[in-house]
């Protein structure tokens, strides 16, 4: 049986073969049932048609347009991503455009770490996730003249895949102005450059080489450390800061150049691990406004390389040779008596030597080398005028305890932490003073390192009281092991002595 089909006044199934009949179907259906006129919809199909070719038109004469703007309505400058500068002006964009604007379009990435970190490794912990705003192009008004700041999107990518990459810097960047003068963009450049000055007030900045070992990279930007925070003899520590400061003084500099003296001063910082070597460079970079470079020696592939990196270093800065014994031990020392664990670097201890010596040292760099074994190094990197000062960090003395103790409990401490003590109220500053005698009285002597105490701290940060009443049973138990090792030790040593007696 054959299907009627009423739409208007076609009522026939056969009229629906006339091509006219069609469409007058398809103009009752669509007014009758979609309530739409069959002119309108074919207007619109016909502007789908031509969006394509409109949509390219319009994106040539942009293109057009704005290459012709940019050759005689703009000047621009482009910073390297290698340069200092380049970080400068990505910060001051950051601080005073990204954050303002509250963006939301963020980079995720895993929490940079150390290769070394076994536990990250073994996934036993995870690593935090850092968040930074991502941003191509921006634009903003500074001092009355509109600016666009481009980021090399290349760059970026590259900079991400690299592990020492804080997320600020790194990829090329154009900064343009619209006028025709360059003048604006230099002064926006000289602007970023003093923002960046006052902020390294407030973070140290730490340059490491990158992992393909051609180029200084910020690796990091560490809080400035204050130097009352780092505990050691306090005269010794003045006696430190006195001559840095003459050092560091503009008048010395002429000095030295009048008298024919290399103008250059190295540290040696000793002690046993965890006393605060590494500490007190970092302190000492916030203390006096220095970016500080680690030279990372096991990891230098040749003396060429080595020199490289010494003349790529500026000139006013801490240049930090860290475990320098792991390297080069002393010419009397046999090699192999000391070599178990020790790094073997592709540098020879006369390239150091000579790029302590060179040129780029004489321009009021600062070297500090640390060592667990001051005893195993080369007579000739610590001698005067390559070492000109060397301090003792050693284990902790009671006075520098009971410091320790009232800076993790002073109540200004507590200001920032969410977390409210058990017990209550937190103590006042004079029962946190009374707190401290007590505790450093149950300290023994020179016997535990200050980063063993700052492991006590961290198990009670939430309970001066508790801190205090714990430490007799840590003491305890730490002496009890101390005393194990040196049992043991002293019996291995014994032992060993005897089989090479035998
Ligand atoms: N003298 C100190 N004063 C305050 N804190 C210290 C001191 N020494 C060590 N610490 C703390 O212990 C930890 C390890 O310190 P640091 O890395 O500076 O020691 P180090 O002597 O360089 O160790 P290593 O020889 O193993 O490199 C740090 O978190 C630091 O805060």
């Amino acid at each position: 049986m054959s299907r009627e089909f009423h739409a208007g006044g076609a009522a026939s199934f056969g009229m629906l073969h006339s091509p006219m009949h069609g469409v007058s179907v398809m103009k009752a259906v669509l007014s009758r049932w979609l309530e739409l006129d069959l002119t309108q919809v074919g207007s619109v199909i016909a502007i789908a048609g031509v969006l394509p070719s409109a949509w390219r038109f319009v994106h040539h004469v942009w293109r057009e347009a704005t290459s012709w703007i940019r050759r005689f309505f703009v000047a621009s400058v482009t910073i390297p991503g290698r340069d200092p500068l380049n970080r400068n002006v990505a910060d001051w964009v950051l601080a005073n455009v990204i954050e303002l604007r509250s963006l939301r379009f963020l980079t995720a990435r895993t929490q940079a770490g150390r290769e070394s970190d076994r536990a990250a490794l073994l996934k036993k912990t995870r690593r935090a996730v850092q968040y930074h705003p991502h941003w191509g192009t921006i634009w903003f008004w500074h001092e009355g003249h509109l600016f666009f700041v481009s980021r090399a999107a290349d760059d970026f990518n590259a900079s991400m895949s690299d592990p020492a990459y804080d997320g600020v810097g790194g990829e090329e960047l154009t900064v343009i102005c619209l006028g025709r003068s360059v003048e604006p963009i230099k002064q926006f450049i000289q602007t970023a450059r003093e923002f960046a000055e006052r902020q390294t007030q407030y973070f140290v900045i730490i340059y490491a080489r990158d992992r393909y070992g051609v180029s200084w990279q910020p690796k990091s930007r560490k809080p400035i450390r204050l130097l009352e925070t780092v505990h050691f003899d306090e005269q010794v520590k003045q006696e430190l800061l006195t001559d840095i400061r003459n050092y560091l003084d503009p008048k010395t500099a002429q000095l030295y150049q009048r008298r024919s003296m290399p103008y250059r001063r190295g540290y040696l910082f000793h002690g046993p691990p965890g006393t605060g070597k590494s500490s007190l460079s970092t302190a000492l970079a916030g203390e006096f406004g220095l970016d500080l470079y680690e030279v990372n020696i096991p990891t230098v592939a040749s003396d060429a390389d080595l020199e490289q990196m010494f003349q790529e270093i500026p000139p006013q800065c801490i240049v930090l040779l860290e475990d320098i014994d792991a390297v080069w031990t002393g010419r009397d020392i046999e090699r192999s008596e000391y070599s178990s664990g020790s790094a073997v670097s592709g540098c020879t201890l006369s390239g150091l030597l000579n790029v302590l010596d060179g040129v780029g040292s004489q321009e009021g760099r600062i070297v500090i080398m640390t060592t667990n074994r001051p005893e195993y190094l080369d007579g000739a990197l610590v001698r005067p005028g390559r070492v000109d000062m060397k301090i003792f960090l050693g284990n902790i003395s009671q006075k520098s305890s009971g410091e320790m103790f009232v800076r993790m409990f002073a109540p200004e401490v507590r200001i920032d932490q969410v977390a409210i003590s058990e017990s209550g109220a937190w103590p006042d500053m004079d029962r946190i003073r009374q707190l401290a005698a007590e505790f450093a009285a149950k300290i023994p002597e020179d016997t535990f390192t200050p980063s063993q105490l700052q492991g006590f701290f961290q198990l009670h940060l939430e309970d001066a009281e508790e801190a205090a009443a714990s430490i007799d049973a840590w003491v305890d138990r730490h002496l009890s092991k101390k005393h194990e090792r040196d049992f043991e030790l002293v019996n291995g040593d014994k032992a060993s002595q005897a089989s090479h007696d035998s």
